[in-house]
């Protein structure tokens, strides 16, 4: 995709990696730089990637070296903090420059509404100098670290008044730990949680193609807390609900419409079909900067296409025949009859049960002033939704 001028901007400079520690945080701001877990690396390897410019920032987010609705948008902040950094010098300060990066960091990714959130609100304390928009945009990691935690408790006494409080069978798909938010994760963190209580007899993990983030990283996170489960293929999640295996389907999301509609890893609206049929309950755990009351419904919701070589290929391996050609939606809407409930920080949202909630606080009215986005992006070849 073109910069703001219009200009295809010169590829970002390598960023600098390292060997991490396993407990490495997903995300950090050490010494000016945004130090990042590299999550394509993992399971084999834990390295971080040290990102000066916004471009190498951009570059991760698209490429799901840093991935994870809540973790891109608190990357996307931090990204604000660092052009505002770069643009800020003795001679002067050029907050058009910053404000134009910020709009090239919402562009990097679609769907989730973190990221656009995150980096507004960032962007919002540019006239106060570079230090402002660091501090807000640490003052988020430490939100997310603090509503992932509130989310996670309300979650846990959702299941178990579902399932009952007795070691329970769960399924999820991609991945929701803290790899992908700042500490605490969404739907694996509650699973992580209830193992900790002993309440998880298995998990079964949905691989999540093309890019493998459940067998891949989900597997990763409940293996090194000692969770029982096993991967399985995407496809054989109905038919493990169908084998009385599943008690109970927990999820993430990436934006959620004002109707409880909700977009997430592509695969999710078919496991919530499959979970309707058997009547498993189908839960969503998000925070609130998920929800985007200023999309109506999932019809309003850009899915981001990706690049049809991760369905062809996989780890340079090419499976598919030379020149096939592929669909490859990053994302799926599930609409909200079908989810049991959608937990946050601040609330059990249960489909049918009562209006959306009314928008609370400014993030949510500045959204509600934003017309709805288009319902689709297009691919190109470089990796750029338009
Ligand atoms: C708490 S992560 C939420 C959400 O983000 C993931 O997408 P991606 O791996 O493409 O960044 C996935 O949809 C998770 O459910």
């Amino acid at each position: 995709m073109d910069d703001a001028t219009g200009r295809r901007p010169a590829p970002a400079p390598e960023p600098a990696s390292r060997a991490a520690p396993v407990d490495q945080p997903s995300l950090a701001w050490v010494d000016g730089a945004i130090v990042a877990v590299d999550q394509r690396a993992l399971p084999g390897e834990t390295r971080v990637l040290r990102l000066t410019s916004v471009d190498q920032l951009i570059a991760a987010i698209r490429s799901l070296a840093i991935r994870g609705a809540p973790a891109i948008g608190l990357a996307g902040a931090l990204g604000v903090a660092l052009s505002a950094y770069r643009h800020y010098t003795d001679g002067g300060w050029d907050q058009a420059a910053v404000r134009a990066d910020a709009a090239r960091l919402v562009a990097a990714r679609p769907t989730a509404v973190n990221l656009a959130w995150a980096v507004r609100r960032a962007a919002g304390r540019v006239a106060a100098g570079p230090d402002a928009v660091l501090a807000e945009a640490l003052a988020m990691v430490e939100e997310d670290a603090a509503t992932g935690a509130a989310a996670v408790e309300r979650a846990c006494e959702l299941v178990l008044a579902r399932v009952g409080a007795r070691p329970t069978r769960l399924l999820t798909h991609c991945n929701t730990g803290r790899l992908a938010t700042a500490a605490v994760g969404t739907a694996l963190g509650v699973i992580l949680e209830l193992g900790r209580r002993g309440l998880v007899r298995e998990v079964l993990v949905g691989e999540t193609r093309p890019l493998l983030q459940g067998a891949r990283l989900t597997a990763w996170e409940l293996g090194q807390a000692g969770i029982a489960y096993r991967v399985c293929v995407d496809s054989a999640a109905p038919a493990a609900m169908a084998q009385g295996l599943v008690d109970c389907v927990l999820v993430g999301a990436d934006r959620i419409a004002a109707n409880g509609d909700v977009a997430n890893k592509i695969g999710t609206y078919g496991l919530a079909t499959a979970a309707a049929r058997h009547a498993i309950p189908f839960v969503v755990v998000a925070p609130e900067s998920t929800w985007d009351r200023a999309t109506a419904d999932g019809s309003g919701i850009v899915i981001e296409e990706r690049d049809p070589a991760e369905v062809t290929a996989y780890a340079g391996v090419v499976t598919a025949p030379p020149g096939a050609a592929a669909y490859n939606p990053a994302f799926d809407v599930t609409p909200a009859e079908l989810i049991t409930a959608i937990v946050s920080e601040d609330r059990v949202f249960v489909p049918g049960d009562a209006r959306p909630p009314a928008a609370s606080d400014p993030a949510d009215r500045e959204r509600a002033a934003r017309p709805a986005v288009a319902p689709t992006a297009s691919y190109q070849r470089d990796g750029a939704a338009t």
